[in-house]
């Protein structure tokens, strides 16, 4: 917990007045949204556009200044966790669920801050099992069609009914054990029609915040 929140604090000391700024999701997240509304009852002034609306609903009842994510163009900085981290600074993401609101912010944010602790960082991606986010709408066939591509995937299930993101879709967890070339998968997969995104974020994050339990964070710019 420590870790995560002092990876958090870090990359809210670069928000600056004026910004427009991307919440992501997440347990890591969660600490980001907390230091950014102590800051904003310190006197910042920003707006804040979120990737899911559980980090909506935090912002909002922390008193943090939102923009609904029709109304924005641009954004200066997102701060979000992930899943896994590779040396070149490609990630998984989509534990939460909030896959595809996130890369929507990333791929729109001028710097896109990723926060985590240690365990987070792997020599290849792939171990943790990829989300996918898929329509309901013949899931089977999307399923098959994910399976060629050479991995096992599993409906995600919440309460023994398929996880629903806040989008209306649903989550298929694809076990590839290792990731040989993240940027080619991460193209082949949205080529599937019935795909709807990917967790695979490749070249898309600005720097990688590393928070230990020592109190001390680790800063990868890419
Ligand atoms: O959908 C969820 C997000 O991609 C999260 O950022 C990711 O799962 C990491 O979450 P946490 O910080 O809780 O480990």
């Amino acid at each position: 917990m420590h870790a995560k929140k002092i990876a958090a604090e870090k990359a809210v000391e670069w928000i600056q007045d004026g910004m427009t700024v991307g919440l992501g999701t997440g347990s890591t997240a969660y600490w980001a949204i907390q230091s950014i509304a102590a800051r904003v009852k310190d006197g910042l002034s920003i707006r804040a556009v979120a990737s899911s609306t559980s980090s909506e609903d935090l912002a909002r009842e922390l008193g943090i200044p939102l923009v609904p994510f029709a109304d924005v163009e641009t954004i200066d900085m997102t701060i979000d966790g992930a899943d896994e981290v590779d040396d070149q600074l490609s990630l998984i993401k989509g534990g939460g669920g909030a896959l595809l609101r996130e890369k929507i912010l990333a791929a729109s944010s001028r710097r896109l801050i990723i926060i985590v602790d240690a365990s987070k960082r792997v020599k290849q991606l792939g171990r943790f099992p990829l989300p996918v986010e898929i329509v309901p709408f013949a899931a089977n066939l999307t399923l098959a069609q994910i399976k060629a591509l050479g991995c096992l995937p599993e409906l995600r299930l919440k309460d023994g009914q398929p996880f629903v993101t806040d989008n209306g879709n649903w989550i298929a967890d694809c076990r590839f054990r290792t990731i040989e070339e993240p940027g080619s998968l991460e193209t082949q997969l949205n080529l599937i029609p019935g795909v709807v995104e990917n967790g695979l974020f490749v070249h898309r994050a600005s720097s990688v915040i590393v928070g230990y339990e020592d109190g001390t964070v680790q800063t990868f710019t890419r």
